[in-house]
């Protein structure tokens, strides 16, 4: 088995030996394979570096923006925060409690306002224990009211003071289920009041911050919807004040949507190229990083439908668009997504699409040169291989007959003698001398001469097997090796050349023709088993030498043998 695969393997090895185009082939397509690995692993490696860097400027954006909200968010807990303390422990302060009379005393009218201190808090407008009474959704309790009312006072007081500050937020309200709302947005003592408080009451961040809709009495974020055309479009954050599991009211916190483009844009650093795009959590567009004058981009309904589906269990993550990268995260201080829309346009103009082109360039540069060193080779390999194949057969044949030179053939016979002693078979040998040769030569000139041994050399080659080895061992003397042959079926082959020579005229000159003649010896192994090849052609080439003596053209194989 060992030696089965051995063998084998050395049979490979040989035929690989003899197709050095092959083995060129070969190593250039591993190469190539290899090369095309390696620039592909690159690729990716690159791929991915662009994926982390538009991740990071992405994720410097959004905790940019989230600590921008997250000062106002903390305002807004600040103020339920104060609320939770004064409806558990209301102030004692005479104006309060006069505030709270002089409610009990307009409770009944259709609008009214507590207007206890312009200069230090806010006041408060309200209407009618009739109005509050109409839905369910407002309660004006008997017991809570007092409370709540000194409550909305004290926290009116932060309201001024927190909001004269800066300009973030566009409005801060407090709007009690209890009929009354106070507001950092002037409030003039009129009919509108009841009108407003019916607004405030229907708004989506007041109507969705009962207990069964926001269970963890957390701060939501609504957009108004675009329809709304009662004012300018805000976003809102609203936080429900609980008081021993009763909903009093709603905190709210409006932002215009030119306040959020501008969080936005100063979040984002401007030597970093891409869009920022600020979305609420249904994915409805807010504001973008892009000039009122930009190019902003838009996408269709399956886009949408794919950053939706790729958003929706992710809080940050990557997806590619056609020729777009979308990166997102989600901002932890408000109830939405911050896209980064990177373009192919603005990857070539970076940093990566230049890389990535050279590494492409290099690539098909390599890739090129590989093919044209591959033609070259391929071609000296073909040259190289052709010339020594001709070399290997000036080496081994004699150019003028073709046959086997002298060393070739004895190389050959020796060969054959071996197998056949083997494999127990006889081996014979023919020697062949022809006739007066040299008159030939002299009486028709050298080239006649060659013409005759030619001549002679295809006579012999067309009498023998396929297994039969002829050569020229010198001038005009051939040799034949027979494996296999006996000794008369050697003789009987070399009478066969003996009577092909002598039968046919050959042309030697132009209209002249001439006959010849050849002498034969024939040698076997029959005769002396252990005869090796060297042996057995000095025994023909010495019958050869008695056939010449008998009077030529005749063929010896016995050493008593007359013609
Ligand atoms: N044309 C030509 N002649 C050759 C070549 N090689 C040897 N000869 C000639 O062959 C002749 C051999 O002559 P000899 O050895 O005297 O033998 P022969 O004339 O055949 O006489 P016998 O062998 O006794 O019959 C010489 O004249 C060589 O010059 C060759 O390649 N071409």
């Amino acid at each position: 088995m060992q030696r089965d695969v051995y063998k084998a393997k050395t049979h490979f090895l040989e035929r690989l030996r003899h197709q050095p185009g092959k083995i060129v082939n070969l190593c250039f397509v591993i190469v190539l394979i290899f090369s095309t690995i390696l620039t592909w692993r690159e690729v990716v490696v690159l791929e991915d570096a662009y994926i982390s860097s538009q991740q990071n400027h992405l994720k410097n954006v959004a905790s940019s923006l989230d600590r921008q909200l997250q000062f106002s968010i903390d305002k807004l807990l600040f103020f339920r925060h104060s609320m939770g303390d004064a409806l558990q422990t209301p102030l004692g302060f005479r104006v309060l409690q006069d505030a709270v009379t002089k409610f009990n005393r307009l409770r009944n009218q259709p609008f009214w306002q507590l207007d206890v201190d312009q200069q230090r808090t806010l006041p408060i407008s309200g209407v009618s224990d009739a109005t509050v009474e109409r839905t369910t959704l407002l309660a004006r309790d008997g017991q809570r009211i007092g409370n709540e009312l000194s409550a909305a006072l004290e926290v009116g007081y932060l309201l001024r003071l927190a909001t004269s500050t800066t300009g973030k937020e566009r409005r801060v309200s407090y709007v009690s289920r209890a009929g009354f709302f106070l507001s950092t947005d002037p409030s003039p003592l009129d009919y509108t009041i009841v009108s407003r408080y019916y607004d405030l009451v229907t708004r989506p961040w007041f109507t969705q911050q009962n207990e069964r809709q926001n269970r963890s009495r957390g701060v939501r974020w609504f957009m108004a919807p675009l329809s709304d055309d009662r004012e300018e479009r805000v976003i809102t954050a609203s936080l429900p004040v609980y008081q021993d599991h009763y909903w009093y009211g709603v905190l709210a916190m409006d932002f215009t949507l030119p306040t959020m483009k501008q969080l936005l844009t100063e979040a984002v650093d401007r030597r970093t190229d891409g869009e920022y795009q600020l979305y609420d959590s249904r994915l409805n567009l807010i504001t973008t990083s892009e000039p009122p004058d930009g190019l902003v981009n838009q996408f269709d309904e399956l886009e949408r439908a794919q950053i939706a589906h790729a958003i929706e269990s992710d809080t940050q993550g990557g997806i590619r668009l056609n020729s777009r990268y979308i990166s997102w995260e989600r901002l932890d201080h408000f109830d939405g997504v911050v896209l980064r829309v990177h373009t192919l346009q603005e990857g070539v103009n970076g940093d990566f699409g230049s890389i990535s082109i050279a590494l492409a360039l290099l690539w098909a540069l390599f890739t090129a040169m590989l093919l044209i060193s591959w033609l070259v080779i391929r071609r000296m390999v073909s040259n190289m291989s052709s010339m020594q194949n001709s070399l290997q057969w000036q080496a081994w044949h004699d150019p003028l007959t073709r046959l086997n030179n002298r060393g070739a053939l004895f190389g050959r016979a020796k060969t054959l003698a071996q197998e056949c002693r083997e494999q127990n078979i006889p081996f014979s040998v023919i020697q062949l001398d022809l006739d007066h040769f040299k008159s030939i030569n002299d009486r028709f000139g050298h080239q006649a001469g060659d013409k005759v041994l030619c001549h002679t050399a295809g006579l012999i080659a067309s009498a023998l097997r396929s297994s039969d080895v002829a050569g020229r061992v010198g001038g005009e003397e051939f040799c034949v090796v027979l494996p296999g042959a006996t000794i008369r079926q050697a003789a009987e082959v070399a009478e066969r050349i003996r009577a092909c020579i002598n039968r046919k005229e050959i042309l030697v000159r132009k209209s002249t023709t001439t006959r010849i003649s050849a002498s034969l010896g024939v040698s076997s192994t029959e005769e002396n088993e252990n005869s090796d090849f060297e042996q057995l052609q000095s025994i023909a080439d010495a019958r050869l030498y008695l056939a010449k003596q008998q009077g030529r053209n005749q063929v010896v194989w016995r050493d008593a043998d007359k013609k």
